[in-house]
């Protein structure tokens, strides 16, 4: 194993920090080599322009502009890449103690939307949270619901009848995958062992669960498609008269665990926050918030886990890792634990790059040998101490806060049950409440009301951050900027398993949202620098931060260094070396070696040569579509025009017990051939892609007919081939028809766009063309 200096080992029997070894050293030092050339690509550039030997400078300043962003964007992944460490943990030994010594943990999943997220796909995310092992007392699960779907509570009630046959069950054969959709989906992985079939009782069992899932699953699908009404009344008279955006409170204890005993089965409570049509929610942050509150009036545990609805717990002991790095590390080396973001539904070749696993491992893993990783909004476990805003250390000063009631309604707001429970884990004192049912009683619905922040620290200092729509990394910056670590945990089989976005349109809108939340982050008062210059933000940590910030940013210097050959082939000049200049061959070297790179480590994650050609082409059109529309959102709300919304990701429905193999990923309306085919719609986000696309292919043809192009280097050609090979489903979408094909008022806004920048390029080349000839 390779030392590294920088890496402190941490090592107890419950979890250690090992540094990676040099596989991935080898890529820092290959990185290193890249780095270097792309320096001296820019001395090239810096003495062509002293040498005179530019023929447009306008391009010169461009490409040089854009080269020295790729140049710093490298040297911050580097950065990245340096010093990766991973966490190994050991569940065995803390499984050994005795259910008091564990810590409670309160589990949330979030859902918003009955539709675009299929309730039995959150009721599956629940079961297999409740079904953890763990001390079955120590756990509490609460269910947001931003849609304030009747639905969904009916969803859950089912959930929790079937939890009690499921969860004893799971544990009698020790299921290793406790989501039944997933255990019961005939593939192959996780048919019966040997073992169980040899007991008698299993067959019988096994198959009556499996009876009782379907029937759940079925009566969740009668009542979602309206086969079955929902009797308005008891629990479900409240939400008469509601709408999604226009609601009271609503608080509901599906189920108690009240023999408190650890082999019951956990609790269950489902939350609605009020929301009223002038009040901000704040999407997801907002709703986080909200769970934070009425869990701390209700099972205040100190620890708190967090998934999208769709992310279901795939390994059993998931919760015993997180708390080997909680008990086996220092407080301040383990602020929250995130594990990696891994999808079960990936699509055949990746045509959309959605499996981020290999990028998130770098990252992650990386990240975690400097202060931590960052926090990715799913599968992390947090302290509830520093969610509010305190330090861990239980010095004077918090002593102090706790007596001071009035510190803490400020910042935390005014309810009386609430801040109670604050103080209650001030004092580490973990008593659980005893009764939840009336806990929630009395529990003032204002703790969940849309106006019970106002005036308080909820959102910036307290709670999951407001000023981005990535809500995630902004609140796990603010951990870090206070100076906090935080852990990777990579257990294997893997801790959570979601579902990626299986359409263009549908991964299009998720990327843009991210390109606008973390330009939101980088251009504010949170900016990573100031949290270094200002807080203890590590000075390494800031820069990573810097890296993944301008993710959307990267993408548009892209953009624009893409738009470079089409502009000097109109306006015959040229902005690469010369096939006979050296640079040229630094330039050929430099793209060898990162490319080649990439394809060895997709080769070596057991990838095709296709997933890597799939995932530059479509970096080029997120580029030219959701990343460019991602960016001029964020400048709209930056200068005020515009709010920026959370616009939910539609989730494909799990599949059903029957289907044969869920490994292969089925369309749910297309034919097998068709899945991963590039789809389109109206969005106006095809409009800028279909425009690149024109771009190119007529400045291709006009220099094919004749047009001057004495110029222009091979260099030019070539990059402009590359994007239309790029391009080419887009090409496929022009003839394609109903979903396949490009909507013709894309297609007809698209030309009218190309046609101008066209026009705009060869009337720009008599101003900026350099006139060598005298
Ligand atoms: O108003 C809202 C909007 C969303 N959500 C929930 O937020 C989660 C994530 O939403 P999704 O549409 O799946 O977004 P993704 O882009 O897939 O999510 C990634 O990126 C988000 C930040 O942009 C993070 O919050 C997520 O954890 C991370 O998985 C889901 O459980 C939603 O139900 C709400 O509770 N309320
Ligand atoms: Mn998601």
């Amino acid at each position: 194993m390779e030392e590294n200096s920088s890496v402190k080992l941490v090592s107890s029997p419950l979890c250690q920090k090992i540094p990676i070894k040099s596989s991935l050293l080898n890529r820092a030092k290959i990185n290193l080599i890249i780095l270097l050339l792309l320096i001296s690509l820019l001395v090239y550039r810096l003495l062509s322009y002293f040498n005179n030997d530019i023929n447009n400078g306008f391009t010169w300043f461009l490409a040089f502009l854009c080269e020295s962003w790729f140049t710093f964007e490298h040297f911050l992944s580097l950065n990245i890449m340096w010093t990766p460490v991973q966490f190994k943990t050991h569940p065995q030994t803390l499984s050994q103690r005795d259910a008091a010594e564990l810590p409670a943990v309160d589990l949330f999943v979030t859902t918003a939307d009955a539709t675009l997220e299929p309730p039995i796909m959150t009721v599956n995310t629940v079961l297999s949270l409740m079904a953890v092992d763990y001390p079955a007392h120590k756990l509490a699960c609460y269910v947001s619901d931003d849609g304030c779907s009747p639905l969904t509570l009916y969803s859950l009630v089912e959930a929790s009848k079937f939890a009690r046959l499921w969860i004893p069950f799971c544990k009698k054969y020790d299921v290793q995958v406790r989501a039944p959709f997933r255990y019961f989906s005939g593939s192959a992985a996780f048919r019966p062992s040997d073992d169980d079939k040899k007991r008698s009782e299993f067959h019988l069992e096994w198959r009556g669960m499996k009876k009782e899932y379907e029937n759940m699953r079925q009566k969740i699908e009668e009542a979602a498609n309206g086969a079955v009404q929902i009797e308005w009344g008891g629990d479900y008279a409240t939400f008469e008269n509601t709408t999604k955006s226009d609601h009271p409170t609503i608080i509901k204890v599906i189920w108690e665990n009240k023999e408190r005993g650890p082999e019951g089965i956990p609790h269950l409570v489902y939350v609605s926050r009020e929301k009223r049509p002038n009040c901000p929610h704040h999407y997801k942050a907002g709703a986080m918030n909200v769970l934070t509150r009425v869990s701390g009036a209700m099972t205040n545990a100190p620890f708190m886990l967090n998934v999208d609805c769709d992310m279901f717990a795939n390994n059993p002991k998931i919760v015993l890792h997180a708390m080997c790095c909680f008990l086996g590390l220092k407080p301040q080396d383990c602020a929250f634990v995130q594990f990696p973001q891994d999808f079960y539904n990936q699509l055949k070749d990746d045509p959309f790059a959605t499996n981020m696993a290999a990028a998130v491992q770098i990252v992650g893993g990386g990240m975690a040998g400097i202060q931590g990783p960052l926090y990715i909004g799913t599968g992390c476990f947090h302290r509830r101490k520093l969610i509010y805003g305190f330090s861990l250390d239980n010095n004077a000063d918090v002593q102090g806060k706790e007596d001071d009631r009035k510190v803490l309604k400020e910042s935390l707001g005014n309810s009386t049950e609430f801040l109670n429970s604050v103080t209650q884990i001030l004092k580490d004192d973990s008593s659980p409440v005893q009764d939840l049912s009336s806990a929630a009683a009395q529990l003032s619905p204002q703790v969940a009301g849309c106006d019970y922040e106002q005036g308080t620290s909820w959102g910036t200092k307290v709670g999951w951050g407001y000023a981005s729509v990535t809500e995630d990394i902004l609140t796990g910056m603010r951990i870090h900027r206070e100076g906090w670590s935080s852990v990777w945990c990579g257990a294997n089989p893997p801790g959570f398993l979601g579902t990626v976005p299986t359409s263009l349109p549908v991964c299009l809108l998720q990327k843009k949202r991210w390109t606008t939340g973390l330009l939101q982050v980088f251009f504010s008062k949170n900016n990573p620098l100031f949290d270094t210059l200002y807080a203890k933000l590590g000075f390494r940590q800031s820069l990573a931060y810097i890296w993944i910030l301008n993710w959307g940013l990267s993408s548009i210097f892209d953009l624009c260094y893409s738009l470079l050959p089409t502009y000097c082939i109109l306006t015959n000049s040229n902005f690469l070396p010369k096939a006979h200049e050296p640079a040229m061959v630094l330039l050929v070297v430099r793209l060898l070696i990162q490319h080649l790179q990439n394809l060895c480590f997709n080769l070596q994650c057991g990838l095709s040569v296709r997933v890597w050609w799939n995932g530059l082409r479509i970096a080029k059109i997120y580029s030219a579509t959701s990343i460019l529309f991602g960016f001029l959102c964020f400048l709209l709300n930056f200068v005020g025009i515009s709010d920026v919304a959370f616009e939910v990701t539609q989730k494909d429905q799990p599949d059903s017990c029957d289907d044969q193999d869920s490994d292969d990923h089925k369309d749910h309306d297309v034919s097998k051939n068709n899945v991963g085919r590039f789809t389109f719609d109206e969005s106006p986000m095809f409009i800028p892609g279909t425009t690149f696309l024109f771009v190119h292919l007529t400045a291709l043809a006009l220099s094919l007919f004749g047009h001057e192009h004495d110029k222009v280097g091979v260099g030019e050609y070539l990059y402009s081939v590359l994007m239309v090979l790029c391009f080419w489903p887009f090409v496929r979408g022009l003839f394609g028809k109903g979903k396949y094909g490009i909507p013709s008022s894309i297609v007809l806004k698209a030309a009218g766009f190309a046609f101008i920048f066209v026009h705009l390029c060869r009337a720009s080349a008599s101003v900026f063309l350099i006139k060598r000839d005298g």
